[in-house]
């Protein structure tokens, strides 16, 4: 990897030292070339950047990667670590506000790149590294695996794939009456550990290079007797025994019947979403950082990842917010609609909807709070409400789009084709033009919208925007239980003790009120 002359290393002193530059993006789609096995249809293939599954959505994240060498960007998007390596500036555990403003702000350089669509680029495991090492004594023997796999991730600005979630198998049961099913370590060896068993989804996993596996229960965790399944640790994309599951490719489906013109975001931003089989995986305890302990297994949401992964997604949604606000008034405008009232009204309440994101993320840095190792954690309560709201603000989006575009968008040309033929062609200029905008330009937006919220790709972005953080449920109880465990349900309670604790049987008991004489035969005006 090239170097080069460090402009800004976080020690706070220039210094003429030779950086380490991150992966390019030719780097990065070299790494995925390392024999993964993935099943896709029926076969199974191990290089993703040539199948057509996968190779054009490969080439979104090997922009992000070549993004951090742009000088146009680079100050933006990256920092330079004390060990000397260069990477993106989510990467470092918050001392101040101000490494949370800045956080922001790649995170938001990253997401403008996809529009919002990727919402797990290399950055969003960056929430996830990073708060296992502010909070690495707690992961006790296994602290040492912590933070050398931080600053492995860190410094190589590695990909990790996170797999928390078992399959949905049978809810009804605890994981312990699901061997069958759950992962689970089925043999210690001298030298590591052997699991079986599988998980529910990956997003991102076809472009990962490592994969984080640990175990999230929902709204309770697991129970001191569960610890078989109580496991963290790394694992490379393509250890013996790992195999993944592909759901169906809406980038493979845009290349089958369409064009990029027919599906502008199917085609380049299908983030993969991929279930994970363990088939006897040995895993060596130099990648374990938590073993048999559903302490260390239940602590990892609460204690850092909870706050710093809903803080990525703020500003990831966000950023999506302004494009569907921009697709909307686009829209509106080129169909002659925007001067309706009723209109104006619904483009606004969406536009409030996306400042109610941005002004929560605002929030996760105004009231950032100390979490473990005495690092600035963003807000855990505001994290919390993103993650309530932004789900039924997407579904609130996409009723907008139906209710004010309606026909409009059934009225799109099969394909791009139709353009191509002179005899379709005229007729379209002459009867599918808009008010101000060709039938080319008119269906060339419609089909980013198509695109967004229906289209195969667009129905598993509604249920990724809904479910990805946590099933509706679980949002809402872990919510509840942030507040009894951070104390502000007590403060609410008091509130009413206080209000309760102003009067009794008897009358006021406070003399602001209480001295005044009550009469009981008051004159009531009635006007
Ligand atoms: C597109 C997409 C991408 C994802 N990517 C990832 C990823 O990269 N990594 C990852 O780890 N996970 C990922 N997930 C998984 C995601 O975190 C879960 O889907 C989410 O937490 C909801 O879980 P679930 O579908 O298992 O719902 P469930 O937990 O089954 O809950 C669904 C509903 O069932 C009811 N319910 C379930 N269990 C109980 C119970 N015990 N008691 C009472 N009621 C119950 C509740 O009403 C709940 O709202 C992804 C999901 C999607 C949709």
């Amino acid at each position: 990897m090239s170097t080069s002359t460090n402009p800004q290393a976080d020690t706070g002193v220039a210094s003429p030292a030779d950086v380490k530059e991150p992966p390019t993006g030719a780097e990065f789609l070299e790494s995925l070339r390392d024999g993964r096995v993935i099943y896709f249809d029926g076969e199974e293939i191990n290089d993703v950047t040539t199948h057509p599954a996968f190779a054009t959505s490969a080439r979104s994240y090997a922009r992000m990667y070549d993004s951090l060498h742009d000088p146009k960007r680079r100050d933006v998007l990256t920092y330079v670590t004390e060990r000397n390596t260069r990477t993106h500036k989510f990467y470092k555990m918050a001392e101040t506000k101000e490494d949370l403003y800045q956080a922001r702000d790649a995170i938001a350089e990253w997401a403008r790149m996809n529009f919002g669509a990727l919402s797990r680029g290399p950055d969003y495991k960056a929430a996830l590294v990073a708060s296992l090492a502010a909070d690495a004594d707690f992961y006790g023997e296994y602290a040492g695996n912590v933070r050398r796999w931080y600053e492995k991730v860190t410094d190589e600005v590695a990909f990790v794939n996170l797999s928390l979630l078992n399959p949905a198998g049978d809810r009804s049961k605890r994981p312990a009456e699901q061997r069958d099913v759950y992962m689970h370590v089925v043999k210690e060896r001298e030298d590591g550990i052997v699991v079986r068993g599988a998980r529910m989804i990956s997003t991102g996993a076809a472009f990962s290079q490592v994969t984080y596996v640990s175990q999230y229960i929902p709204a309770g965790g697991l129970a001191d007797d569960e610890a078989d399944f109580a496991l963290g640790f790394f694992l490379p994309m393509n250890a013996p025994g790992v195999k993944f599951i592909g759901r169906g490719s809406y980038e493979s489906l845009a290349k089958k019947v369409g064009s990029p013109f027919d599906y502008p975001l199917s085609s380049r931003f299908d983030e993969s979403d991929l279930g994970l089989v363990f088939d006897d995986v040995f895993v060596p305890w130099e990648n374990v950082t938590a073993y048999r302990s559903p302490e260390a297994v239940n602590g990892l949401f609460s204690r850092g990842f909870a706050q710093r992964f809903t803080f990525h997604a703020a500003v990831r949604t966000a950023v999506k917010l302004d494009f569907i606000c921009g697709l909307l008034l686009k829209a509106t405008e080129m169909q002659g609609m925007s001067g309706f009232r009723g209109v104006q009204a619904q483009v606004g309440e969406l536009i409030g909807l996306r400042h109610g994101i941005w002004g929560l993320n605002a929030g996760m840095i105004a009231d950032a709070h100390p979490g473990p190792g005495g690092y600035l954690l963003p807000n855990t309560e505001y994290g919390m409400q993103w993650r309530q709201i932004y789900g039924e603000t997407f579904t609130k989006a996409r009723t907008v789009f139906l209710n004010i575009l309606a026909g409009s968008f059934i009225q799109i040309p099969s394909s791009a084709k139709d353009f191509k033929n002179p005899v379709i062609r005229g007729y379209l200029d002459q009867y599918w033009k808009a008010s101000k905008g060709t039938a080319e330009e008119r269906v060339k937006l419609m089909r980013i919208i198509w695109d967004m919220f229906s289209t195969e790709f667009g129905g598993r972005t509604e249920i990724h925007e809904r479910t990805f953080a946590g099933s509706y449920e679980a949002n809402r109880i872990e919510t509840w239980s942030a507040a009894e465990h951070r104390g502000l349900s007590d403060q609410f309670r008091s509130m009413v003790d206080e209000c309760m604790s102003q009067y009794d049987l008897d009358g006021f008991t406070d003399p602001a009120w209480s001295s005044v004489p009550w009469t009981t035969n008051a004159p009531v005006a009635i006007q």
